[in-house]
């Protein structure tokens, strides 16, 4: 029996990564120094897996960016608009590629973003052209191994498989497929296998992911070519074949056949696949299974007697030597280490697993499966113990909470009127101008804010004096929307840390890690809250500085929330009760709050909830029962409020076609999207759809440095004119500007009131 896991954290423990890449790209270190710390973090990481017993350790997991990133560099796949780049300077070309470039007459756009299955963490989306071709570029792949074979580390060198690598991807122009291309990319990785099995490499993990998907026939004949052909070139080599985030389901025939050392299984996400598997005629009784048991997607302890169960079961068909006990995924989306959590109740923290507890459980589970298994017994007991507690604590249920919920009736998710009619009180109440202009919520978290509340949490700076920089802040902000032109307001959430954070922090039911970050895209980072017991709403949340930012203008300002579906999502949630019954106990505190805002005078508010598309389940047979619950939950939250109040919602990264009739169905009156990066692609959705609400199709690619021109807004907008009705669209950028930094936020903002204002003005030219 061995023991392995799909891929580690990389960002580090205290964030060490992000700061030198963020320090790099400030031209405050080079890439030597860069370069060090990286290969620190990775030796770490190796040395942790190695000292907690773990056999077959991943490389190739790290990256300074994105995987899907380095797998475009690996096999040459760079797109035409990077030509001027030298590809002698790797790193510019890869960050340029991840966050556009603006320098010395070069003005290349970044490479689209989008979430990686249904997590927070986001990919860089390959770009395949009707003529691409493929090479082998970048040997990162061939640099990690020798790396930890330097420190005598045996790894698992990690690629994601080239039907994943595909199927992750766009065609930028039409008449061709993607999964045509495997012919020419198979060859690449052939290439690469080549030179990893000369260095002596036993294993290779190849992610293939999309075989959670629903996938077509061609698509799984693309699986089986592929993994044929690299069987066949090279026999001797174990393929270590990596599907997670949800059952192999209808290609689980597909999988079986395939010609693999080993299968894994992510057993958190779907048990009864293990038994499917194990009663099937093609399974191969020469098969290794891989058994994620140890949950890579959340924080909780695992349950012990219940793993040791599952690999009782496999045991029944499976050979002892032929088991391998690993994590569901990669431990990518957990945070680093409990033990660095100093501020958490005991009560909680003896519930939790980061990231190295979880290799200890690896290994604490295989232990447990050996004859002589006396030495981890007082560990098996602990873990008993820890989980009964969990689940009689009193800390987790509150009477009052659930009671409300079971009283929700079907008024309860349904505003006072139909939309048209909000449409013409809102629009009295409002006196809002044609293409109104207004942004997403959040203005720069410049190190000053981020600083004050550092000195704030550390006891150097009181509660008085950080209330007052920040209202100095809000004031400086309002100023600004007021100076250049703004038409709907937003605060700007200095206050906040984080847009899901800061309402855990405020409700009951939540706890918090200080160093719990993990990746969510490139150096940026998110801390999840720890969602643990019943929600409830003791005080007001945001009321305070939406109240004040209003009472400093005469024009509206957008109150600012959280929706309940989003703030769900990206919390470490609880797994003692199914998500729609939590969804549902947000969903009450969030419209307790809208109500209040409402009360004090606040005429428009924005509930997000860029998270609805990402809690979508990966199988579409699922989907139905998942969009029923999470839009009602939003709207629920929002249907608290009388007619003239205008509730918007925001979403961000989020291929809309197939839900598009769940997003019309939550019925906000405003709906902002991103579609910049895309060229206004994601609004097709919303055309076909006939989207009966009014929209704002974001204009500038807030993820990007690049100040966007009066042009291209100009051009994004006549693109949104052309097929949306005119009294329907908003101004505005993709998403907050919180990443941002104020020179180049105020020159963009300026450039959008700009378009917005000539669009008006070529209106009354027409009239
Ligand atoms: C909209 N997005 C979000 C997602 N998920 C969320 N949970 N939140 C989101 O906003 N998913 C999809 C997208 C992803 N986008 C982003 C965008 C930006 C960030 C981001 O900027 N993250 C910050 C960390 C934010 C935070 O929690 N800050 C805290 C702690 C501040 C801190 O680092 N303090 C330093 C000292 C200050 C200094 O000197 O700089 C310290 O403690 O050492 C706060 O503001 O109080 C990031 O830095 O990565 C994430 C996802
Ligand atoms: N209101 C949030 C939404 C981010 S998705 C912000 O502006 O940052
Ligand atoms: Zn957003």
């Amino acid at each position: 029996m061995k023991t392995t896991i799909l891929g580690y954290p990389r960002i580090g423990s205290h964030r060490e990564l992000k700061k030198a890449c963020e320090a790099f790209w400030d031209k405050k270190i080079n890439e030597e120094d860069l370069l060090k710390t990286a290969l620190d973090l990775k030796t770490r990481n190796w040395l942790q897996q190695q000292e907690s017993g773990i056999d077959l350790i991943p490389s190739n997991d790290f990256s300074l960016y994105d995987q899907v990133l380095d797998t475009c560099l690996m096999v040459g796949c760079i797109p035409e608009r990077y030509k001027y780049i030298p590809k002698e300077n790797t790193l510019e070309l890869y960050f340029a590629m991840a966050r556009g470039l603006q320098k010395e007459g070069i003005d290349v756009t970044a490479m689209e973003m989008t979430k990686w299955f249904d997590t927070n963490y986001h990919y860089i989306v390959p770009e395949f052209e009707k003529k691409q071709t493929f090479n082998y570029f970048s040997k990162k792949v061939i640099k990690e191994y020798k790396e930890a074979l330097a420190i005598g580390i045996e790894t698992k060198p990690v690629l994601i498989g080239p039907v994943t690598f595909l199927l992750l991807g766009k065609e930028k122009e039409e008449g061709f497929q993607r999964l045509d291309l495997l012919d020419k990319l198979l060859p690449v990785y052939l290439e690469i296998i080549q030179e990893l099995t000369d260095l002596g490499v036993e294993y290779i993990q190849f992610d293939e992911p999309c075989l959670a998907l629903n996938l077509g026939n061609n698509e799984r004949q693309a699986i089986t070519t592929t993994y044929q052909t690299i069987h066949r070139q090279f026999p001797k080599l174990k393929i270590f074949l990596a599907n997670y985030f949800d059952c192999y389901g209808d290609n689980l025939e597909t999988a079986l056949q395939l010609p693999v050392d080993t299968l894994h299984l992510d057993l958190v996400r779907c048990q009864l696949q293990l038994d499917d598997i194990l009663n099937s005629e093609h399974f191969n009784k020469n098969t290794k299974l891989s058994l994620g048991v140890v949950d890579g997607r959340n924080i909780w302890k695992n349950d012990f007697e219940a793993s040791l169960k599952t690999i009782e079961k496999a045991l029944t068909k499976v050979p002892f030597e032929n088991i391998c006990i690993s994590s569901s995924c990669s431990l990518l989306h957990t945070p680093y280490d409990l033990d660095l959590e100093t501020n958490l109740k005991f009560d909680i923290k003896q519930w939790l697993a980061f990231a190295k507890q979880k290799l200890e459980e690896i290994n604490t589970i295989k232990n447990l499966c050996l004859p002589e298994n006396d030495a981890y017994l007082p560990l098996y007991e602990e873990n008993k113990l820890a989980n009964l507690n969990r689940k009689t604590s009193k800390l987790i249920h509150n009477n009052e909470v659930k009671n409300r919920v079971l009283k929700l009736t079907e008024a309860d998710s349904h505003r006072e009127s139909n939309f048209s009619i909000r449409q013409a009180k809102q629009k009295n109440a409002l006196n809002l101008p044609l293409y109104p202009t207004t942004t997403i919520g959040s203005f720069p978290q410049t190190k000053e804010v981020r600083n004050w509340r550092l000195k704030h949490k550390k006891g150097q700076l009181s509660q008085e004096d950080y209330d007052n920089l920040i209202a100095k802040e809000i004031e400086d902000s309002i100023r600004f929307q007021e100076d250049i032109g703004l038409d709907v307001l937003v605060h700007g959430e200095f206050e906040r840390n984080d847009m899901v954070e800061y309402f855990g922090e405020r409700l009951n039911g939540f706890a918090f890690s200080d160093f719990g970050w993990v990746q969510s895209y490139g150096s940026r980072c998110v801390k999840p809250p720890i969602l643990f017991g019943d929600v409830s709403r003791e005080n007001r949340m945001t009321v305070k500085w939406s109240e004040y930012a209003q009472s400093l203008t005469e024009k509206p300002l957008k109150g600012m929330l959280t929706g309940p579906v989003t703030i769900l999502q990206w919390s470490f949630v609880r797994n003692d009760q199914p998500r729609q019954a939590t969804c549902n106990q947000i969903a009450l505190a969030i419209r307790d709050e809208v109500v209040d805002l409402e009360k004090h005078g606040l005429k428009i508010i924005q509930i997000d909830e860029p998270a609805i598309r990402e809690g979508l389940p990966l199988r579409k047979e699922a989907w139905a029962e998942y969009l029923n619950w999470a839009v009602k939950a939003f709207r629920i939250s929002a249907s608290g409020v009388k007619d003239e109040t205008q509730i918007h919602t925001h979403m961000c990264y989020s291929e809309f076609n197939d839900i598009i009739a769940s997003i019309a169905d939550m019925d906000a009156d405003v709906i902002t999207i991103e579609t910049s990066r895309s060229e206004m692609e994601l609004l097709e959705a919303f055309v076909n759809f006939n989207y009966p609400n009014e929209i704002g199709p974001g204009v500038y690619d807030i993820h990007s440095p690049r100040v966007p021109s009066l042009q291209e807004i100009e051009n994004l907008l006549l693109k949104a004119k052309q097929v949306l009705p005119k009294e329907h669209i908003w101004v505005n950028p993709d998403c907050g500007l919180k990443t941002r930094d104020w020179p180049e936020t105020k020159q963009a903002l300026e450039n959008i009131v700009k378009a917005a204002k000539k669009l008006r003005q070529q209106e009354l030219e027409l009239v």
